[in-house]
């Protein structure tokens, strides 16, 4: 079976260890992919290449086998996408921006908007600017989900859930992966990493450093694999000066 994210050599620099380089890495149907790093170590890049935003320097971006850039208007259509930072007009209202949402991609069956509207308990008729983090966070969640897309690309997706919706929002990408959805999600919460995906990818300074079953690690290697040897010997060294103070 073929993947449904395929990356190979992907490159894109913004500078010395900024941006991303030679990351490969796939995502079958009905699998999900947890993306970790540090601040900075190039998870929204990856995000931002694979949605066809920017160009790579070098590598190859597909999914479904089309190149992500040159066929970025069928990519951005057909996959749901969930930025890590949210650029959503705060006079529309949530409805209407959803609405607005579903005509540029030729969404004409609106029942899955309104279940997940009613899932996640989102007022629709209060303007965006007077929504909290947590409910705009939400509009991003029902426009990412709502045309029931075989891939999914989360940033740091349950920034600002509480935790009932953090909960909510785990089952509704379960769900989505029993369909056949493939999955790339981003997170600094390792648990959330844990419980949805099958596979962790660390990323460092836009270098991969490890790919692995996330349940396999433990503290350690996380540290390490986050921040590199030094620091994961600086945080050891620290942690045993502590408890023998
Ligand atoms: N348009 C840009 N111009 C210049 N540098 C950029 C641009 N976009 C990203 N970068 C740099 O690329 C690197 C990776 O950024 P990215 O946003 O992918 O990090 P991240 O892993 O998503 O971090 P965080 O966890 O903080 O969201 C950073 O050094 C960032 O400053």
């Amino acid at each position: 079976m073929e993947p449904v994210i395929s990356v190979e050599g992907l490159t894109k620099s913004y500078g010395p260890a900024r941006g991303v380089f030679d990351l490969s890495f796939s995502v079958h149907g009905g699998e999900a992919l947890g993306f970790l790093g540090a601040n900075g170590a190039g998870k929204t890049v990856t995000m931002r290449l694979l949605m066809g935003f920017v160009r790579a320097h070098a590598g190859e971006a597909r999914i479904f086998g089309l190149d992500c850039f040159d066929e970025r208007p069928t990519i951005q259509r057909r996959v749901g996408y969930l930025p890590g930072e949210l650029a959503l007009p705060s006079d529309m209202t949530a409805q209407a921006f959803l609405h607005m949402q579903a005509s540029l991609r030729g969404l004409h069956d609106l029942e899955t908007m309104h279940a997940l509207i009613d899932y996640f308990e989102l007022n629709p008729s209060v303007r965006i600017r007077e929504l909290s983090k947590g409910n705009k966070q939400k509009v991003g969640i029902v426009n990412a989900f709502m045309h029931a897309p075989d891939v999914l690309l989360l940033d740091e997706p349950t920034s600002g859930l509480d935790l009932l919706m953090q909960r909510r929002f785990a089952d509704l990408v379960q769900e989505s992966r029993s369909k056949g959805a493939a999955v790339l999600l981003s997170s600094h919460v390792l648990g959330e990493v844990e419980r949805l995906c099958d596979q962790a990818l660390f990323v460092r300074q836009g270098r991969q450093t490890r790919f692995c079953d996330p349940a396999a690690l433990d503290a350690d290697a996380i540290v390490e694999n986050l921040y590199g040897p030094e620091a994961a010997r600086l945080a050891w060294n620290d942690f045993k000066t502590r408890r023998a103070s």
